[in-house]
């Protein structure tokens, strides 16, 4: 039997206290008998400047939870805090709109925030400079390569004046060259701009390259099992010896809890 819903913030988080705090978050989808428990009671906090993986078996609720975050979707019980005004959203498709050009998918983000006119374009530029992408405003996404487009998406989410960044296995799709290269990046940018990321991805190698902390959620319902703190000095690389060992304790953890639900 799960809490009723005690409180879903949008502007309690004050600077002080964690970037995001999830407090026995439940969801249900559905209702009565055919209700799906996809989260059971989750709790967690990520601070302002921290890095957090999410990995889980498929279907755990790993999208449930960033959609539950961004408030996309309301949690059934439990409460969660963080400042939606500053959150961005990035997904495995990058989802930009294909009739505008780089600069014009960046300004969109500008122009909600408010951002006058005049001074969007320029915005715009910088915001592509900060991803390698200065020479490629005037371009439209299908002339990018996949991981170009990505980083046109992250351009976007940076422009949205975010401290608080939810990856949906944004680099899923990639191949593993340009996933090394934007795991670099975005490492750059997160500490450049101190952001706060929850990262759900698959891939254990890629928790441990990038994460402070790989939290594990157990099989459907998800709630949290085990949160290993990744104290491997920075810059990792997805291929070392080190990066490899603590993939395979956590893959090991990660097998036990698929196991225990026969999934
Ligand atoms: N809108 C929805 N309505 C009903 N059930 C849903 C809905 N969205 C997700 N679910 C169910 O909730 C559970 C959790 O789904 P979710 O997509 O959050 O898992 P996930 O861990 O992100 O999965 P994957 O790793 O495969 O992407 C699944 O059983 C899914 O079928």
């Amino acid at each position: 039997m799960t809490a009723p819903l005690v409180e879903q913030a949008g502007g309690r988080i004050d600077g002080h206290g964690p970037a995001i705090r999830l407090s026995a978050v439940s969801k249900i989808y559905g209702q009565g008998k055919a209700g799906l428990l996809a989260l059971d009671e989750v709790s967690l906090d990520v601070a302002p400047g921290e890095f957090v993986c999410l990995l889980g078996a498929s279907g755990c609720g790993k999208s449930t939870l960033l959609s539950l975050v961004a408030g996309l979707d309301r949690a059934t019980a439990g409460s969660i805090e963080v400042d939606r005004r500053r959150v961005a959203l990035m997904f495995q498709e990058p989802a930009l709109f294909p009739w505008l050009t780089v600069s014009a998918n960046v300004e969109m983000a500008l122009r909600a925030k408010g951002v006058a006119k005049r001074e969007r374009r320029a915005r715009a530029a910088e915001f592509l400079e900060i991803v390698h992408l200065g020479d490629f405003g005037a371009k439209r996404p299908h002339e990018l390569s996949g991981g170009m487009r990505q980083r046109v998406a992250l351009a976007r989410a940076l422009a949205q004046d975010a401290d608080v960044l939810l990856m949906d296995e944004p680099f899923g799709a990639l191949d593993a060259m340009t996933r090394d290269l934007l795991h670099d990046e975005l490492e750059r940018i997160w500490r450049e701009r101190n952001l706060a990321v929850l990262f759900v991805t698959h891939n254990v190698r890629e928790a441990v390259r990038l994460g402070d902390r790989v939290v594990l959620l157990s099989s459907r319902p998800g709630s949290v099992v085990e949160d290993f703190p990744i104290t491997l000095p920075r810059p990792r690389r997805t291929d070392s010896a080190e990066v490899a060992r603590q993939a395979a304790d956590i893959t090991e953890r990660l097998k036990m809890e698929v196991m225990r639900h026969g999934n």
